[in-house]
């Protein structure tokens, strides 16, 4: 580059700094407001995630950015990145304290991760929080003494037999489990316990650092009154509560989960019997294959045994499972045929049969495929 060339790049390249570093201090100084927001949220009882205020600003900033010329999806991108970072500060200072009356809270395998995750939270909240371990058992009636609440956060291989052996719990104790199946624990805690009794499924990992919009899926099962407050609690936190039937919840949870953790397992499977080169497939890898490389491979990354109990847990899944090892083998008839036409026919009634949802698909990946193509490093 000719010596001009140079000093015009490096004299532009400062005042791009400048601009980062006014940045920064501007990003400091909504992070300032968002913790006073924080705190008067904390005061009022405010859920952390506050949906109209977000689609309300973000509609006027990206009109905003428009009238400058600027991509609204770029201002767009950046507002809900930074919003992320404000649910988990407002989170630090925080929550108001739904029910304030309340007697001790004991989570079984509270040191578990998403028994963790819940300690915390309910700490952050002003709960006394107890911990009934595997170790503890034989302590379990001076845990259990006196406690208003009962979480039962164990293995799902588990879960039925640890109700069973809880010691008798006081009639209006709310019992409650965090299982990833709901049928069968929400039936052992009604068999077990004369009081409020309710299932929920957290629909996230223990990594999630803040709750806000995440799902958690409730499941009634007795005496809805006396729990309504740990409902409030949770959306406090900023999660969505979304009401289900255990055995209509357990039915989907087939597909989203046990298939789906079936299939990456498969994948990955594959991938070690092939001993693909892995270096190779991300050198060469499109966003969209990162992207399924990075699902199938967190999953070797997490806990076996969690795994395959929800691949197990779910008493239809090989039914699911066959029935799609069977659409597979119809596919792979087809490809091996050679039918050309036959395939493109079967694309298009699948996706008419998606409708709308494709179109959404698409646009909801297109970020996702962007985000993965920004943290390749070559
Ligand atoms: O305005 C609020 O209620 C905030 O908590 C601040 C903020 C933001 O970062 O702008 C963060 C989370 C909410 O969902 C909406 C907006």
């Amino acid at each position: 580059m000719q010596e001009k060339s140079t000093q015009d790049l490096e004299r532009l390249r400062d005042q791009i700094d400048d601009v980062d570093q006014s940045l920064i201090s501007l990003l400091r100084r909504r992070m300032d407001l968002v913790a006073q927001v924080g705190a008067v949220k904390h005061k009022a009882g405010v859920p952390i995630y506050a949906p109209q205020r977000e689609a309300s600003m973000l509609a006027k900033r990206r009109n905003e950015a428009q009238e400058v010329g600027i991509s609204p999806q770029l201002v767009e991108d950046i507002l809900r990145r930074l919003m992320r970072e404000s649910y988990l500060n407002e989170k630090d200072v925080g929550f108001k304290q739904i029910k304030t009356d309340l007697r001790p809270i004991v989570i079984v395998g509270g040191h578990g991760q998403l028994g963790g995750l819940f300690h915390q939270m309910l700490t952050l909240s002003g709960y006394e929080v107890r911990i009934l371990d595997k170790h503890d058992w034989d302590q379990a009636e001076a845990i259990c003494d006196n406690a208003s609440m009962v979480i039962v956060s164990v293995p799902i291989s588990v879960t039925e037999s640890v109700i069973s052996r809880l010691p008798t719990l006081a009639d209006d104790c709310i019992l409650a489990d965090l299982t990833s199946v709901k049928s069968k624990p929400v039936a052992a805690m009604l068999a077990a316990h004369k009081g409020p009794v309710v299932g929920l499924h957290p629909m996230f990992g223990p990594d999630v650092g803040s709750l806000a919009k995440q799902l958690v899926v409730v499941c009634h099962g007795r005496d809805s009154d006396a729990y309504q407050w740990l409902l409030e609690q949770i959306k406090i936190w900023g999660a969505r509560l979304a009401e289900a039937d255990a055995h209509q919840h357990d039915e989907a949870m087939q597909l989203v989960q046990a298939m789906r953790h079936f299939s990456s397992f498969v994948y990955g499977y594959n991938l070690y019997k092939e001993n693909a080169d892995l270096d190779v497939l991300l050198q060469f890898s499109s966003p969209i294959y990162r992207l399924e490389l990075a699902m199938v491979g967190r999953l070797f990354a997490q806990d076996a045994e969690l795994y395959t109990d929800i691949i197990f847990a779910q008493e239809h899944s090989h039914d699911a499972i066959a029935d799609y090892l069977k659409r597979y083998q119809e596919a792979l008839k087809i490809l091996q045929a050679g039918d050309r036409d036959q395939f493109i026919a079967t694309f298009n009634e699948v996706g008419k049969w998606f409708g709308d949802f494709a179109g959404q698909f698409q646009r909801e990946s297109r970020n996702m495929l962007k985000s993965a193509n920004d943290s390749r490093q070559i």
